[in-house]
């Protein structure tokens, strides 16, 4: 240690780091120079549609799950108790719906940017609303990603803050830029495998540094970190058991369902069937994920106890406890701090490939090349160019991110609710409501985006920093100011329920529902008032068809029908390239395909 406090890495830790970085180039290069050397638009974007389910249910879980999880659940563990676990029940439907409502759609019209989907059901405007959208949300979230992880560990070991962030942005930049997609899934897998091993790493021996198992649980049973289920149905309570798993479903549902970046990878699978069972397995992958995040600020509550090194001033903020907690307990065994920092930087690549490769991906399909006509090599060469852009974009957004001051994990899932929720709103417009049209559709995902801003906002400027478990609160060394704190915080309780403020503070949690619900309302209105869609307009097999299917799971003798209508579906698709929803249907959609003017692979 040194008089700042910083703890250092050893050469060993150096290596492990470097060696993360070299790992994941070496894969990039490979895909670069092997297969069809990413000399097509078709094998750099969307892998030839040649991927199986392992690699691509460890990628799907890998996309959100950046150094912001490893870091901020800890946190967030250690302060509130275990209350955030019960996000892991909207896993459930979160996983199920995608499974077998949006996949089934999307692949069967055989899309390369699930934005040409909004085209095929609305029209082109909405499209490019649509893409904008996608592009402004992962935008932010690059910034947050690549910058959490380059922050903890400046402030912990001293590490130079930009030299991080460079050094990750431009290794990720260059093996998206070389591999293509399936450098992205591959290094995605490799990444994902060094993540659960420098968690699982810390857990153990920091259990061990406990004192063993029983005193472990011990202590975080006798702080009151072992949360029960909390059914307050209150709106404004940040976590409780319906915010988590019911506003859950429709965070998960904007980022499995519909989100560009997990959307290519179902539809860059071999087979629609392949493509489900990877959304199946991302299920136990992200439930191990959330186990080992929570685990580990359960850990880090019996190695600390109430004395947390914010407290005790040796770190600024909750968010590089974690680093700080590896870096004190594990100064005994070298490499350790190199793995785990490993783990943290696999976390962010990971998440960052993917983001850089899906908006390369809408901008050249949705952006570019409805609007240019260009030769396949010259379009392989721009999208290659498109996702170095993204890469300096990144950059720059990580200058912003470092500009604004939250907490990295709810600052990320707001994210995802405020922009990512309007987006759910807009497809299950299309999806499930024929009769939705697209003066309704743009407006209402304009009145979506207002409404979650607005709360958004509004909740950002008026809220308090959250009571923490009272307990940890006893150590404020300044008595006046700690009574001027709780005094503040009663008034807002008290303030709660009335009016605009009642409406800011509600819970993070509920920002996707809120927002998609809004889509969905504003959007029928509208189209009611301007003449809604007619059932014959609606291209087929853009609407899911919810009556029929109820009717087939009521009545078993059809039942057994679909399944094999369904068989001969899979049959067609093989042949044509593109599935039809049933025999009656095929006719429609030769009569108004045509009309809709649409590339359907790149
Ligand atoms: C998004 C979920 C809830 C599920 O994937 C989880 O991975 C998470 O909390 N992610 C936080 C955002 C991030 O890690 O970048
Ligand atoms: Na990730």
């Amino acid at each position: 240690m040194d008089p700042a406090g910083h703890k250092y890495f050893t050469v060993i830790d150096y290596v492990i780091f470097g060696l993360l970085l070299v790992a994941s180039m070496s894969i990039g290069l490979y895909y670069a120079f092997t297969g069809g050397r990413q000399s097509t638009t078709q094998e750099f974007l969307i892998a030839d549609r040649s991927m199986k389910c392992l690699p691509l249910s460890l990628s799907l879980m890998a996309t959100f799950q950046s150094a912001v999880a490893i870091i901020g659940t800890p946190a967030e563990v250690y302060a509130h108790g275990t209350q955030y676990w019960f996000i892991g029940c909207s896993y459930v439907l979160g996983l199920l719906i995608p499974a077998h409502i949006f996949i089934p759609l999307f692949y069967r019209l055989h899309l390369t940017s699930v934005y040409q989907y909004l085209e095929l059901r609305f029209c082109k405007a909405v499209r490019i609303c649509g893409t904008v959208t996608f592009i402004f949300q992962m935008v932010i979230y690059m910034g947050v990603g690549i910058y959490t992880p380059a922050l903890a560990l400046n402030a912990v070991t001293g590490f130079h803050l930009w030299g991080a962030v460079l050094a990750t942005g431009l290794v990720c930049t260059l093996y998206t830029a070389l591999g293509g997609l399936k450098a992205v899934v591959w290094t995605d897998v490799f990444q994902t495998v060094v993540m659960f091993t420098g968690q699982l790493a810390v857990i153990i021996v920091g259990v061990h540094q406990a004192g063993g198992l029983s005193e472990a649980w011990g202590k975080v049973r006798d702080g009151g970190r072992i949360s029960g289920i909390d059914l307050n149905p209150d709106p404004t309570v940040r976590h409780t058991f319906w915010t988590l798993a019911v506003g859950g479903v429709f965070l998960m549902l904007s980022l499995y369902g519909v989100n560009q970046a997990q959307v290519q990878r179902y539809l860059s699978s071999r087979t629609e069937r392949e493509a489900v069972m990877s959304c199946y397995m991302v299920f136990p992958c992200l439930q191990l994920a959330l186990l080992l995040s929570c685990l580990m600020g359960l850990v880090m509550f019996a190695c600390y106890g109430q004395n947390s090194p914010v407290e005790q001033q040796y770190i600024t903020s909750k968010d590089q406890m974690v680093l700080y907690f590896v870096m004190d307990m594990l100064q005994n065994f070298p490499g350790l701090p190199g793995l785990f920092v490993a783990c943290l930087f696999s976390a962010s690549l990971s998440t960052i490939s993917s983001a850089f490769n899906s908006l390369a991906t809408v901008t050249m399909v949705d952006l570019i090349k409805p609007h240019y006509s260009m030769t396949e090599a010259r379009a392989t060469l721009l999208s290659k160019l498109l996702a170095l852009s993204y890469g300096i974009i990144c950059l720059a957004m990580a200058y912003l991110v470092h500009l604004m001051n939250s907490s990295v994990l709810q600052a990320a899932l707001s994210i995802f609710g405020m922009i990512g929720g309007p987006l759910l709103g807009l497809f299950c417009l299309g999806i499930f409501f024929p009769c939705a049209n697209s003066i309704g559709a743009v407006t209402g995902l304009s009145a979506g985006l207002l409404m979650a801003f607005w709360v958004g906002i509004g909740g950002f400027l008026t809220r308090m920093p959250s009571p923490v478990i009272p307990l940890l609160n006893s150590t404020i060394t300044v008595p006046d100011v700690s009574e001027n704190i709780t005094a503040a915080t009663a008034e807002l309780e008290a303030d709660r329920s009335a009016g605009l403020h009642g409406f800011y503070s509600l819970s993070y949690m509920w920002y996707s529902a809120l927002s998609s619900c809004t889509v969905l309302i504003v959007g029928l209105i509208i189209s009611c008032i301007t003449g809604p869609t007619k059932g014959d307009d609606v291209a087929s097999g853009t609407v899911y068809p919810v009556v029929k299917t109820a009717q087939s799971y009521l009545k078993p003798s059809t039942c057994c029908k679909t399944t094999a209508e369904h068989k001969q579906v899979d049959g067609q698709k093989e042949m044509n390239g593109t599935v039809k929803e049933d025999a009656g249907s095929q006719e429609e959609t030769q009569r108004f395909l045509p009309d809709v003017e649409l590339e359907t692979s790149v």
